[in-house]
């Protein structure tokens, strides 16, 4: 066995108000991701969507079937979307091997048996990014660089928030059952995602910040619009966003994040926008 797995369950809007800074941790922080040598789960009960890593060294990792799932197989009812943050390194799954370079994306649809990640470099190795929904139909494996991205240019530098949306697993780019991933990075003097914020409650959300510098930090803001909340976020950890919660993050210089979602659609517009003078 070379996995952990932790599992929370949902919480809604009113207890959350009630909740202190560990409290609203322990809930929304996921702050064991990037484990060398370990693949690592979290599985949410918000779409059932699992967030997690493999951090591959000198030998292969597998992605082992779990109880939680009670199947043979991890892949038997869901797909997965993989973004690497590390050195380069390959997926192998049924047989066919995708060799995936920094910010690399694979989709593994329903249906794959035997799926494993290794390192090229034990000492610069793979960092894989994980997010897994429920499947229902078995959609073709693909391999998705940023040149295959469809890119967003949002936001300006007078604003802060200039940055470059990669839309990586989406419907244009990759057939996918409710799974989208995709890659935000903000340009130099640029420090808010996601401004203006937005919710969407057919669909959660789960924030993965990277190459935050280490005497860095994001603060991320979550909560209902006139009910906000923050945490402060460090480099490789990332946020559960539920339904009912806007999502937007503020640093304390530039960065990148990886947003995954799952839900009622597989529209990327489908979301309701609260301008800064509405948030409270
Ligand atoms: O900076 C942004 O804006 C984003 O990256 C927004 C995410 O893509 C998102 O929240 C999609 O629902
Ligand atoms: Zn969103």
């Amino acid at each position: 066995m070379n996995t952990e797995i932790e599992s929370r369950y949902a919480v809604g809007p009113n207890e959350v108000k009630g909740f202190d800074t560990e409290q609203l941790r322990n809930e929304f922080l996921v702050d064991k991701l990037m484990q060398a040598d370990k693949v690592y789960w979290l599985y949410t009960h918000y779409e059932r969507f699992m967030v997690g890593s493999a951090v591959p060294l000198n030998n292969a990792l597998t992605l082992e079937t779990l109880d939680n799932l009670k199947a043979a197989h991890f892949l038997d009812g869901r797909e997965l979307g993989i973004i690497n943050v590390g050195g380069k390194g390959s997926i192998t799954a049924d047989g066919e091997t995708y060799s995936l370079d920094y910010k690399d994306a694979l989709y593994l649809g329903r249906g794959n048996k035997s799926v494993s990640f290794r390192s090229d470099d034990a000492k610069n190795p793979a960092k894989f990014y994980l997010n897994s929904a429920p499947a229902h139909h078995s959609y073709p494996n693909k391999h998705v660089t940023k040149q295959d991205a469809n890119v967003l240019h949002l936001g300006s530098l007078e604003t802060s928030n200039e940055r470059n949306i990669n839309q990586m697993l989406i419907n244009t780019v990759v057939q996918t059952c409710q799974l989208q991933m995709g890659l935000t990075e903000l340009k130099p003097g640029s420090v808010w995602n996601t401004m203006p914020a937005h919710q969407h409650d057919r669909r959660n959300e789960v924030y993965f910040y990277f190459e935050i510098p280490q005497e860095q930090a994001v603060c991320h803001f979550m909560g209902e619009p006139t009910e906000t909340r923050h945490l402060w976020i460090h480099n490789e950890q990332a946020v559960v966003s539920p339904p009912w919660s806007i999502h937007s993050g503020a640093g304390t210089q530039n960065y990148s994040f990886i947003w995954g979602m799952a839900g009622e659609n597989l529209d990327y517009d489908d979301m309701d926008k609260y301008q800064p003078q509405q948030l409270r």
